[in-house]
């Protein structure tokens, strides 16, 4: 992969609140190169999830273009890029079932086809989290807010994205997870060097600091700046 040349590149961006004319963000322009580690700071209610959902095409864009690899996405190759470009939400959204069958979910999908769960990885991935196998036996609904992150996590981690979209994903663990979860974050960023990119949103500036090689700055006004 071209180092130089950017994954993901966004030129224009706007999307506007829903029936309204007012936009949520705007005029946004940003790439992302294989390899960047992205901060992205700003005030609450800036529009920094909004920028990360329309990103990855969770949500529709009303101005401007996404590009992957030079290319504009097309309806036929949305699938493809929704493996590429993965969103994990602050507060996840688990199906009903245990962690094991919440993890193993993705390889369902015919998206996913031609790849299998790797309970091994996923097991190790907990160790390196301070959690046992017996966590992949824990019903959904006795998860704490942090066990979910947790799950949402390494869902994400282990099918391999190469941009991996990161909503304020550690906020509710404690600070050893915390760090334990940034470490882990560094070894599979380190795993292809060069080739997955991180976006995180967080509002501590030590982790963004710790984490990121460049930072963006959301205003209130949802436009984004290099800082
Ligand atoms: N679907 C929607 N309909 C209407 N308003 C929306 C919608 N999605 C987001 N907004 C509004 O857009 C603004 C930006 O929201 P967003 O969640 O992106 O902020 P944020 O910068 O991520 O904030 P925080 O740091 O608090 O998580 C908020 O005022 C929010 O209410």
């Amino acid at each position: 992969m071209d180092r130089r040349k950017p994954v993901l590149q966004a030129c224009g961006l706007g999307r506007r609140k829903p029936g309204s004319d007012q936009w949520l963000i705007h005029g946004i322009c940003m790439a992302v190169r294989p390899g960047d580690r992205i901060a992205l700071g700003g005030p609450s209610g800036s529009g920094k999830t909004v920028l990360l959902r329309a990103l990855c095409l969770l949500d529709p864009i009303d101005e401007g273009s996404i590009e992957w690899k030079g290319e504009p996405i097309r309806g036929d190759a949305l699938p493809a890029y929704r493996k590429e470009v993965l969103y994990v939400h602050q507060r996840p959204a688990l199906l009903e079932g245990n962690v094991e069958q919440n993890l193993g979910y993705p390889f369902s999908l015919r998206a996913h086809r031609g790849r299998e769960f790797d309970r091994e990885r996923i097991v190790a991935l907990l160790d390196a989290l301070g959690r046992d196998a017996a966590f992949l036996r824990k019903s959904n609904r006795n998860l704490s807010g942090g066990e979910a992150q947790i799950v949402a996590l390494l869902r994400a981690i282990q099918l391999d994205p190469t941009v991996l979209l990161l909503d304020e994903a550690t906020t509710s663990l404690d600070p050893a997870t915390v760090a334990a979860a940034e470490r882990l974050l560094d070894r599979w960023w380190s795993e292809a060097p060069g080739e997955r990119a991180i976006i995180l949103i967080s509002h501590n500036p030590e982790q963004a600091g710790r984490f990121a090689d460049r930072r963006l700055h959301m205003s209130a006004g949802g436009t984004v700046s290099e800082r």
